[in-house]
């Protein structure tokens, strides 16, 4: 079965909450190598892909259209067009393999969902986009059960730290300099980041000084 995957992209200024630990542009360098992980592991599945856009941009292994409004007007727009199974995924998730994407992709159900660190949402495979329309932000994961559940669709929930885990703040770069296996975490340890061990928990420092 052929399968379309949505990956909504802030190329100028994301991470914000990163800010404490990166400058602008390396939030901007790091956000990029995250999303080119992403793509990485779903082109593997065989799914195509479509970037929607804040601002222009150019990528070589993924269509691209630039939608200036919303993340959530983003990919409402882009849903109804849609005349194949749909995989809605974060572009923070440098984490991911191929192999946990495809327990996502081969659900029995009507519905995939892989719920986000605190609440949020961070993969949804449906496989009838056009109904559907998405809900991100604060208690993004239970609404979209609920969504699907006013819709009347089966739903499976999965479980996985690879893909729970979205960078987010600055503890979350603990998990993917543990974890990770691709060019986000390699640009991490370029960047002066490291690992270091204090008092029995694990710490990031970057060029020597504590920063998580
Ligand atoms: N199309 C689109 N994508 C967005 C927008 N805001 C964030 N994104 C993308 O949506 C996903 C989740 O966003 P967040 O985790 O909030 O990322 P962020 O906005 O860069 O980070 P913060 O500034 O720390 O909130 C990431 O793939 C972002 O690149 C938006 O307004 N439009
Ligand atoms: C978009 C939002 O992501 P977070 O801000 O939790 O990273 C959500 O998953 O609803």
């Amino acid at each position: 079965m052929y399968f379309h995957a949505l990956i909504p992209y802030k190329p100028v200024n994301p991470k914000t909450r990163l800010s404490s630990v990166m400058t602008q542009e390396e939030r901007e360098e790091f956000a990029e190598v995250m999303l080119g992980d992403v793509i990485s592991a779903v082109r593997k599945t065989g799914c195509t892909a479509t970037l929607l856009c804040t601002s222009p941009y150019t990528c070589k292994e993924a269509l691209v259209a630039i939608r200036k409004e919303g993340l959530n007007e983003a990919i409402n727009w882009a849903l109804p067009q849609f005349h194949c199974p749909a995989l809605i995924i974060m572009s923070d998730l440098p984490m991911v393999t191929p192999g946990s994407l495809q327990r996502v992709l081969s659900t029995k159900a009507d519905m995939a969902i892989v719920p986000g660190l605190g609440g949020g949402t961070n993969v949804i495979f449906v496989k009838r986009p056009e109904p559907f329309r998405v809900e991100y932000y604060g208690f993004s994961f239970r609404r979209h059960l609920q969504i699907a559940e006013e819709l009347g669709l089966t739903v499976e929930i999965i479980d996985s730290m690879r893909m729970s885990t979205d960078v987010d703040e600055p503890s979350d770069l603990v998990e993917l300099m543990i974890h990770g296996h691709g060019n986000a975490r390699e640009w991490l340890y370029e960047h002066g980041f490291a690992l270091s061990v204090e008092n029995g928990r694990v710490s990031v420092v970057r060029n020597g000084e504590k920063i998580v």
